[in-house]
């Protein structure tokens, strides 16, 4: 028996996985999506147009570079819905809203009239009765240190050269904001607690904890 059948995962749910930047999500998208043959949605970094541009100069790029992503995650969004779901989503588009945009414009690198034009249109376009919300948010919790590590580790050039402040404010922001998200229901992780890179086979206590997951927040519904 496969493991969406063994744990009972309906064939058309939709898991979005959330946490900082390095903490995982990537490696744990794919390792899912394949224990329960799923299809993926990936943000695409390197055909981004802007986000060197960004990590260059936030002032100059913040903005064109939230419409970018609305319009990149909104479409992505589409596909899901228009496929019945049975889908993976690397990042929940919350995330551009609640952590990103936010911080940008709280440490001034986002100007107010900006950050009320990006979220006017964030809210008209997601925030309605009209968007689906995930059937389940995993969040990817671990350490600042590990978090640190792993974006060494991956060593995109644009993220190795931006200040260290920059992924320590946005660690704690996460924490924050996860603690009041309440648009889907939210299971948490810490990266401790599996180790999916080393041995694929540590996947299927994840994939047991989504299925009792879904079936209770499913019941709850009722
Ligand atoms: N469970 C894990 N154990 C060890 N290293 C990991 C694990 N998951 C991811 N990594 C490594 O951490 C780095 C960032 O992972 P990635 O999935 O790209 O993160 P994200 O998508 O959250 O930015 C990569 O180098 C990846 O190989
Ligand atoms: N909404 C966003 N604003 C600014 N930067 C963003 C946003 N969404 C993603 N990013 C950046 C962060 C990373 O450098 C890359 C990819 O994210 P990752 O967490 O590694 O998947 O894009």
């Amino acid at each position: 028996m496969n493991l969406r059948d063994k744990y009972n995962i309906p064939k058309n749910a939709v898991i979005t996985i959330a946490g900082t930047v390095g903490v995982g999500k990537s490696t744990m998208t794919n390792a899912i999506a394949k224990a329960l043959d799923f299809k993926t949605s990936f943000e695409k970094v390197d055909s981004n147009p802007y986000l060197d541009k960004f990590y260059a100069d936030f002032e100059r790029w913040s903005f064109h570079l939230q419409i970018y992503f609305l319009a990149e995650r909104f479409k992505e969004q589409k596909k899901i819905f228009e496929y019945g779901g049975g889908f993976i989503q690397d990042r929940s588009i919350y995330e551009d809203t609640g952590i990103f945009a936010k911080m940008h414009y709280e440490k001034g690198t986002m100007s107010e009239v900006d950050y009320e034009t990006y979220t006017n249109l964030f809210d008209a376009m997601v925030m309605t009765p009209y968007f689906p919300h995930p059937d389940l948010l995993i969040y990817l919790e671990g350490s600042l240190d590990d978090i640190l590590s792993r974006i060494k580790m991956r060593g995109r050039p644009m993220e190795q050269q931006t200040p260290i402040e920059y992924w320590e404010e946005m660690h704690q922001r996460y924490e924050h904001w996860i603690n009041n998200f309440n648009a889907c229901p939210v299971l948490r992780i810490n990266i401790n607690d599996y180790d999916i890179m080393t041995n694929e086979q540590t996947v299927e206590p994840i994939i047991e904890r989504i299925g009792h997951f879904i079936e209770q927040t499913r019941l709850l519904k009722k």
